[in-house]
């Protein structure tokens, strides 16, 4: 949508902002093509990924802590220039919610941004069930992408407003985070299903290969000179 600058008497250009959340643990070439094909489409400036804090959805699963998973974050997406990475949800205290996501982004970001939340298809059809669903739908558009063996256009789907959703077929990549970290316990390799730094940062750091410090919740990250 193109606003008018009453000074110039022009046409402003509004500022196209993609907004990939997720666990991303790992992140994997599904998340980078998922927002990679949005960002053609929709004609993106930027895809902000945003490493959740706490998945609450995904309580009673062992997290990777949420620096690991942000620094891997960052080195997936450092050759892409449109590609950002942004700590509002790791740096917020609490379970993480997507509607507080959009609203600090969008305090960062100004009034002449419009935001698009990318979700795969699974995610999709479980938004009715974040907290403060109704809200969601005026703080951004959501684009659902396709992923393998998830039906994208569930009766789930049906509920959410049709102005305020695009469903979307991107290149089916049958990855997910949990297969690498299964793949990593059983000493199988991870190349080629993330990007070579990211197989890089997993063995650096010991991330999910099986042993007692994976298994604390409290193990510490590096960085703290701990566990080396
Ligand atoms: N292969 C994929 N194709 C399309 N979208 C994907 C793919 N993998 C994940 N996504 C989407 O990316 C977002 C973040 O996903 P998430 O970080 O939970 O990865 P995941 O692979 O689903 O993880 P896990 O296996 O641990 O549940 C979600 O909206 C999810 O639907
Ligand atoms: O807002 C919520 O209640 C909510 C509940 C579950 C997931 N989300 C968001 O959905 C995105 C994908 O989450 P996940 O758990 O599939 O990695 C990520 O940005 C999460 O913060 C949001």
């Amino acid at each position: 949508m193109n606003g008018t600058n009453p000074a110039a008497g022009k046409a402003v250009r509004r500022y196209r902002l993609g907004v990939m959340g997720g666990t991303f643990d790992p992140i994997h070439h599904g998340h980078l093509v998922a927002a990679s094909e949005v960002a053609s489409r929709f004609d993106l400036d930027e895809v902000v990924f945003v490493p959740t804090g706490v998945p609450w959805q995904k309580k009673g699963r062992n997290v990777s802590p949420g620096e690991d998973r942000y620094l891997m974050t960052v080195i997936a997406t450092a050759s892409n220039p449109r590609f950002t990475v942004s700590r509002v949800d790791i740096d917020r205290p609490g379970d993480t919610y997507t509607v507080d996501t959009l609203k600090d982004l969008r305090a960062e970001r100004g009034a002449d941004t419009d935001f698009f939340f990318i979700t795969g298809a699974d995610a999709l059809a479980k938004i009715l069930t974040w907290r403060g669903a109704d809200e969601l739908f005026d703080l951004a558009h959501f684009v659902g992408v396709t992923r393998p063996g998830v039906e994208l256009n569930s009766p789930a789907v049906a509920h959410l407003p049709k102005d305020k959703i695009t469903l979307m077929e991107v290149p089916a990549l049958a990855i997910s985070s949990t297969a690498i970290r299964e793949r990593v316990a059983r000493g199988e390799p991870a190349w080629y299903l993330v990007p070579d730094g990211i197989v890089q940062y997993m063995a650096k750091v010991d991330l999910y290969r099986p042993g007692p410090e994976n298994l604390s919740a409290t193990r510490q990250h590096p960085a703290s000179g701990e566990g080396h």
